[in-house]
């Protein structure tokens, strides 16, 4: 059976140490009420006597917050704590956390405290916290630098003290995997009591090990995580909670442990903490980038529409997120663009699908990327177009505001022979089209002439859309390019081959 994994979060606190993640207070509670709906065990809200503006958000999210627990950070110091409490006294479930530092470099450098004096500012601070609440948590900062035999006894004081969490951070990166959890195991396993804690780590990104060290550490025993969303926090940021839920969840017969977490609800919460604090999310980021589902190569693409577990050990819908996306390019294969094109409703043969397959590869050679609407307008132009009586060759334009009028000079293909001409116009579209109508000899009247983007960004298709009449005969013409004045030329001829199939068959 799987043993159960506290998340706290401490994205509110940590997470607000980033640089630039500085948040409102209304912005604060929206992201605490969409971290309850994560399914969040615990979360820190803040530091209450950092500022007035920090206690008041605090306060807030305690009285909104009704499910999850709600903590205070404070230092070991009868004045924080005092206000720490204040800050949480109206939530449902209120925690006190308390931290000392307890590396050597902290204690002589920082605090300018001896191992004795730090050991009595636990115990004290851990008394007045649980005079308040039962629910004390104590941090020994520092922990991955700290003297094992030290943590061992400031555990037991802390325990003694009334703390039912200790936790034991890796506040500077500094920790390996392997060497953190031996350090958790040694804790639980000298330490006077340990059981009647629950053992958490905390672990900061600086050598991008945090997600590594917290797994090491829950096999070692230690059954509360201190993550972020997206890992924000201070300098490289903490474990990212997105990170390390998936990968409990993803190879939870190796873990053997399970979150509360409502997984389908990461991304949303991801998005909107980037919306808020207006950092976008970076497209490889794990599990929520814009590449994290994302398949390119052809050798991919085909084994994931023969089955998805070839190239994805999670699936998107799993994170909150929309279907896999197959993203064609350069590196597309044929199997792909023909499950493209049925997922879009045509059933193409072998001798189009081939068409296609050459057409998405020379517009992927101009455009970084290609949407389902560049392979139905390729479809359109490649596919169903009536046999050529008129071709293009060559199309140049002049288009101009004074001095020489738009002109334009095509080279066309009328059954198999080469013509070429130039004409004016009123604009260089209609020089175009009077071009063309003067090389094939014929002068349809144009009912309706539209334009469309139908892909976006600086590399967009345009769409063109022709109506044409002749004879009473009325007829649709379209071209798609990423030049609109090409664009309406393909349409315009599209539309006279139509006509005259219409005129030919009488
Ligand atoms: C690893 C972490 O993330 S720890 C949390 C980090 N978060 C914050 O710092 C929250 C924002 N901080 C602040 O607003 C301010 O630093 C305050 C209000 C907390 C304190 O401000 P000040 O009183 O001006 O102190 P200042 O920040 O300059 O220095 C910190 C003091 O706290 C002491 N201190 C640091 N940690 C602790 C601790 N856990 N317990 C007791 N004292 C501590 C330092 O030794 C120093 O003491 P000194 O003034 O006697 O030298
Ligand atoms: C206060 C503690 C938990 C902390 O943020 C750290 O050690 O990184
Ligand atoms: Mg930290």
């Amino acid at each position: 059976m799987s043993d159960r994994v506290y998340i706290f979060d401490t994205t509110l606190r940590d997470g607000e140490q980033s640089p630039g993640a500085t948040m409102s207070e209304n912005e604060k509670v929206r992201l605490a009420r969409e971290l309850e709906k994560l399914g969040v065990d615990i979360m820190e809200a803040g530091f209450p006597a950092a500022s007035q503006g920090d206690f008041e958000a605090v306060r807030k999210i305690a009285q909104t917050v009704k499910h999850a627990q709600v903590a205070g950070l404070c230092r070991s110091m009868p004045q924080d704590i005092d206000r720490c409490w204040d800050a949480i006294k109206d939530a449902a479930h209120p925690r006190i956390h308390t931290f000392i530092a307890t590396s050597p470099v902290h204690m002589k450098y920082k605090l300018r405290k001896s191992p004795e004096q730090v050991l009595e500012m636990a115990e004290a601070a851990v008394k007045r916290a649980a005079s308040y609440t039962p629910n004390v948590e104590f941090s020994a900062e520092d922990a991955s630098r700290s003297d094992w035999d030290f943590l061992v006894k400031v555990t037991e004081t802390a325990i003694e003290a009334g703390a039912t969490t200790i936790n034991l951070p890796d506040t500077v990166g500094y920790a390996q995997p392997q060497e953190f959890g031996d350090m958790i195991r040694y804790v639980i396993e000298h330490a006077k009591n340990s059981h009647k804690a629950i053992f958490s780590v905390h672990c900061h990104n600086d050598l991008g090990l945090a997600v590594a060290n917290t797994l090491s550490a829950i096999q070692a025993g230690a059954r509360q995580a201190e993550v972020t969303i997206s890992g924000i926090g201070e300098r490289a940021g903490n474990a990212a909670l997105e990170e390390l839920v998936m990968a409990t969840k993803t190879r939870n017969g190796y873990y053997q442990v399970e979150t509360n977490i409502k997984t389908e609800r990461i991304y949303p919460t991801c998005r909107l903490l980037s919306m808020i604090i207006g950092q976008p999310i970076p497209a490889n980021k794990v599990i929520v980038g814009a590449n994290a589902f994302a398949h390119e190569s052809g050798i991919h693409q085909d084994g994931m529409l023969k089955n998805r577990e070839t190239y994805e050990i999670m699936t998107p819908e799993s994170v909150g997120r929309e279907k896999t996306d197959i993203v064609l390019g350069k590196h597309s294969g044929r199997n792909a663009i023909k499950g493209k094109t049925s997922e879009l409703g045509y059933s193409l043969d072998d001798d189009a699908l081939q068409t296609v397959f050459e057409a998405v590869k020379g517009l992927a050679d101009k455009k970084e990327r290609i949407y389902d609407a560049d392979i139905e307008a390729i479809i359109l132009e490649e596919v169903y177009r009536i046999p050529d009586k008129y071709k293009l060759l060559h199309l140049s334009v002049q288009s101009s505001d004074v001095g020489v009028p738009p002109n334009a000079a095509v080279v066309m293909e009328v059954e198999g022979e080469r013509r070429e001409h130039a004409a004016l116009g009123t604009g260089p579209i209609d020089a175009v089209f009077t071009t063309i109508s003067e090389i094939v000899g014929r002068a349809p009247k144009l009912k309706r002439y539209s334009v469309n983007a139908i892909t976006s960004g600086g590399d967009a298709q345009g769409e063109v859309t022709v109506h044409l009449e002749e004879n009473g005969y009325s007829t649709v013409g379209r071209g798609a390019h990423r030049d609109i004045i090409a664009a309406s030329a393909r349409a315009y001829l599209n539309a006279l081959n139509r006509l005259d199939k219409k005129n030919s068959e009488g």
